[in-house]
């Protein structure tokens, strides 16, 4: 039978329990707020169960595979038979609990909160109702504050037509049990990258189909320029310039006809497709109007510095706009449980969100680690900038990893300032490499403090020395 209650007082409502909400509502559970966390999905959200988890566990598998085939010229020879299924039962005994959320929801409920299944939206800024599998709804007025972290869905081009045939998103890819003899990768950004990599590593013919002029649009040219020499290298296609036109399936598999810039098309066959062309903010069921709240229906709403679309209610995670991240839903998970306890318990705030030093890592092999502002974004901000620029390979350290070593660090100064606004990080263990990096574009250490430092030898951090020192 459906349940309908009439509307229940509590302190908080947090709807969306993704990495940044499940933080917020045990933080204030345990902090002795009356919490309802209220999920319609997995407790936890996209991160361990569809996203950053289980990627990064194909990722760590098909590395130690890419290693191993290094073996010849640094250590004998090796023979390596690789078998995706080792993965696909590590991802469902030990990431995601055969995506089964009973663990992640205990640890909530233990912390005194009271979880909902079902999908809530706002009734007013501080009222929920919720929308519950069985039918029923019921409604919470928050006293204090109502979080919304509803993260993002897939997004799907809608033309070509899609329906009926058996696509891959991140979701379905996560779940494989074998890696297919051949997949078309559509999208060129991190998803996809780190996707066609992994799957390459198991012995998947890979092709990766590139609206724009080549991968990772938002990274750095010579990023995206040396992965995909790497992609070639290990046989990975690229199609750029070039657009799916048409998607059919049958029994043979997957019969894709992509279409370049020039109007050249070709025809690919796969046994699977990969759609990883972006995500869509999960806004519109939160009904944002119903508290007063205007949105455009495509870019973020704007918040204030403490994560408030108005007065205790609060937006964080992917949907804020600032980065989609765990690491950015957490930290904004962080400031909010900050400000509510400051307000309502006589806690020291926690401070407000900062946006200058935003680090993201691409985990392909090799890795890109990033702070801050690209060179073409400082440009395009009318900064004056000095960039320097050093090959990894040239390191001391680079040379002697011999195989594998590829990359370069990148750094961007603000010469007004004298202190850097960006840089990257591109090698083996370049999302390590990129901590020393974020600690000076977060702490805007003097670049002149920077190359009085003593860096480790022969270590990959010390090519920052050689950077810093190319600075023009
Ligand atoms: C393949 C892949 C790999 C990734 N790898 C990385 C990585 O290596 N590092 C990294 O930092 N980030 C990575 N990300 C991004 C990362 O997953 C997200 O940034 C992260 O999950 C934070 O998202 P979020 O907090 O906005 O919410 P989400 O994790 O998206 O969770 C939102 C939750 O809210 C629920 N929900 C939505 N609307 C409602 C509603 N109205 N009522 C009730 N519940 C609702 C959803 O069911 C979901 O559980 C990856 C993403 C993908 C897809
Ligand atoms: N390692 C990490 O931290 C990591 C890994 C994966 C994802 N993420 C997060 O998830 C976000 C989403 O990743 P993503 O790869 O889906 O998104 P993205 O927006 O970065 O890339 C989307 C790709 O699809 C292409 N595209 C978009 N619309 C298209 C269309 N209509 N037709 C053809 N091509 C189209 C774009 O040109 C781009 O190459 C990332 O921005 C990142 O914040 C992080």
């Amino acid at each position: 039978m459906a349940t309908t209650e009439k509307t229940a007082v509590v302190d908080v409502v947090v709807v969306g329990m993704g990495p940044g909400g499940e933080s917020v509502a045990g933080e204030l559970a345990a902090a002795g707020l009356k919490v309802v966390g209220v999920e319609s999905g997995l407790v936890g959200g996209e991160c361990p169960y569809y996203g950053c988890v289980p990627s990064k566990m194909m990722i760590r598998a098909g590395n130690a595979v890419a290693e191993g085939l290094r073996i010849p010229g640094l250590a004998g020879q090796a023979q390596i038979t690789a078998d995706f299924s080792v993965v696909a039962k590590r991802i469902r005994a030990e990431a995601t609990d055969d995506w089964d959320d009973a663990v992640a929801a205990k640890r909530f409920t233990d912390k005194g909160g009271h979880l909902i299944r079902g999908t809530g939206r706002l009734a007013g800024p501080r009222e929920v109702t919720v929308s519950m599998p069985d039918g029923g709804e019921r409604t919470f007025r928050a006293r204090l504050a109502v979080v919304l972290n509803p993260g993002t869905n897939p997004a799907l081009p809608s033309d070509p037509s899609l329906s009926g045939t058996p696509f891959w998103t991140n979701r379905e890819a996560v779940q494989a049990t074998e890696a297919p003899a051949s997949l078309v990768v559509w999208g060129a950004g991190p998803i996809a990258v780190e996707l066609a990599q992994a799957f390459a590593r198991f012995g998947s013919k890979v092709t990766v189909v590139a609206r724009g002029p080549g991968l990772l649009s938002r990274e750095e040219p010579q990023a995206a320029k040396l992965l995909a020499e790497v992609f070639h290298s290990e046989g990975i296609k690229i199609l750029n310039n070039t657009n799916i036109t048409a998607v059919r399936h049958s029994a043979g598999g997957f019969r894709i006809e992509a279409t370049d810039s020039a109007g050249k098309v070709k025809r690919l066959r796969a046994e699977k497709f990969l759609v990883a062309t972006g995500r869509t903010m999960a806004l519109a069921p939160l009904n944002l109007s119903g508290a007063g709240i205007e949105w455009d229906g495509k870019t973020a709403p704007s918040v204030d510095p403490h994560l408030q679309l108005a007065e205790g209610l609060y937006l964080i995670g992917d949907a804020a706009g600032a980065g989609a991240f765990t690491h950015m839903s957490m930290y904004q998970g962080n400031i909010v449980s900050g400000h509510i306890l400051a307000k309502h318990a006589k806690q020291a705030d926690r401070g407000s969100a900062e946006s200058h030093a935003v680090p993201r890592v691409t985990f392909t092999d090799p890795e890109i680690g990033a702070v801050g502002l690209s060179e073409k974004q400082a440009r395009e901000a009318g900064l004056s900038i000095r960039v320097g620029l050093t090959e990894v390979s040239a390191s001391t350290r680079g040379w002697i990893h011999k195989s594998g070593n590829q990359g370069f660090i990148k750094v961007i100064e603000d010469t007004q300032t004298g202190v850097l606004v960006g840089a990257t990080s591109m090698g083996p263990h370049g999302g390590e490499v990129l901590s020393a990096l974020v600690l000076a574009v977060h702490a805007r250490i003097p670049v002149a403090t920077l190359k009085t430092m003593i860096y480790a030898y022969p270590t990959f951090h010390r090519a920052i020395a050689q950077a810093l020192a190319d600075l023009k």
